[in-house]
């Protein structure tokens, strides 16, 4: 059985932790540097059902590396190369499974780590941090992950404990498509919710129709450039049932921004600009601006 080393204990890892250790998977959190020298206290989650459970974790810090078995990276896109870089004894076997929204990392990582399996995932769970080692689990989502170089092509028994912990997992040699899935449908709602500070259901509202049409016109010609085959209409049916899933949330990009964090707009709509050509994109453009001008550093 191998231990689950998860860097990035915020929401989303925090709720990983806790739903792999309540299923018996060993867990370990390799914690950022802030961390050194305070107690390591037993991290709570709050289930989907709202109950309380205490999930006990191992501390480890970048220079115990070496006894990393299987890494789940769930730091934000831009902390990812910088964390990684930290880990100059990981064992060339161990397999690296990157987790993060957005996209425009994966050949720094291929070119850092060149002998370890290099996994890419995408997941819908939501995850809440609700105070210091205080996690909230607030929706199911499925987990798909697929190799990202040759090597990982022997990891893909790592989603059939995933699936038992997170109630879905599974395998796709195709991951890069639903990476390209994913983002289209964070380049639309995360930077309009965030630079309109509008909960996501408020994009259905008659004042939006004609930027939301714009954008995910831009977003779609994009991704088909990028060898997306899906239509225009079925990618609007895809995101209008997003946005009324999640009517309710705040969306990521427009939390951070809220809290004057930086965000992962580079990550995601700057990967379209960088993507787009000579196609015309000038929404995507707009709020990439926006959004870049008023984050936190
Ligand atoms: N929240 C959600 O519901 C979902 C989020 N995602 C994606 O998952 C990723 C993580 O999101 P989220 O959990 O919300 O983000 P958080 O900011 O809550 O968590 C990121 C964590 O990474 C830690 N970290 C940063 N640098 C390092 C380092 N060098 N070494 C170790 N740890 C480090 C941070 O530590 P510190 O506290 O010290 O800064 C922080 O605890 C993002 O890409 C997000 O878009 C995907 C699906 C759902
Ligand atoms: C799907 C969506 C937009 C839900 O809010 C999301 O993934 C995010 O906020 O980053």
């Amino acid at each position: 059985m191998t231990e689950w080393t998860i860097m990035g204990a915020g929401a989303v890892g925090c709720v990983l932790a806790g739903l792999l250790s309540r299923r018996g998977e060993p867990v370990s959190l390799l914690l950022s540097e802030r961390h050194r020298g305070h107690l390591h206290p037993s991290l709570e989650l709050i289930t989907l059902s709202g109950q309380h459970e205490l999930v006990h974790t191992r501390p480890l810090f970048a220079e115990q590396a070496a006894a990393v078995t299987t890494l789940l990276v769930t730091t934000k896109a831009y902390q990812v190369i910088g964390a990684l870089s930290a880990l100059r004894s990981l064992p060339a076997a161990t397999p690296i499974i990157l987790l993060h929204n957005g996209m425009g990392l994966l050949d720094e990582v291929l070119a850092h780590f060149p002998h370890n399996p290099v996994l890419a995932g995408v997941s819908s769970h939501g995850a809440l941090k609700e105070g210091d080692w205080l996690v909230r689990h607030t929706g199911k989502g499925e987990t798909w992950l697929g190799p990202a170089n040759e090597a990982a092509r022997a990891c893909a028994g790592l989603v059939e404990p995933l699936a038992r912990a997170l109630g879905h997992a599974g395998w796709s040699e195709d991951i890069l498509g639903l990476q390209h899935r994913k983002l289209a449908i964070n380049a639309v709602i995360n930077p309009l919710t965030a630079s309109h500070d509008i909960r996501n259901g408020q994009l259905l509202e008659p004042r939006f129709a004609a930027v939301l049409e714009q954008l995910s016109e831009e977003v779609h010609r994009v991704m088909a450039r990028l060898g997306q085959q899906e239509s225009l209409a079925r990618f609007r049916r895809r995101l209008r049932s997003v946005i009324e899933l999640t009517a309710t949330n705040y969306s990521s990009m427009h939390q951070d921004l809220h809290h004057g964090r930086r965000t992962e707009i580079d990550q995601i709509t700057g990967y379209l600009l960088g993507r787009a050509g000579e196609l015309p994109v000038p929404v995507c453009r707009q709020l990439y601006q926006d959004i870049r001008r008023r984050q936190g550093r």
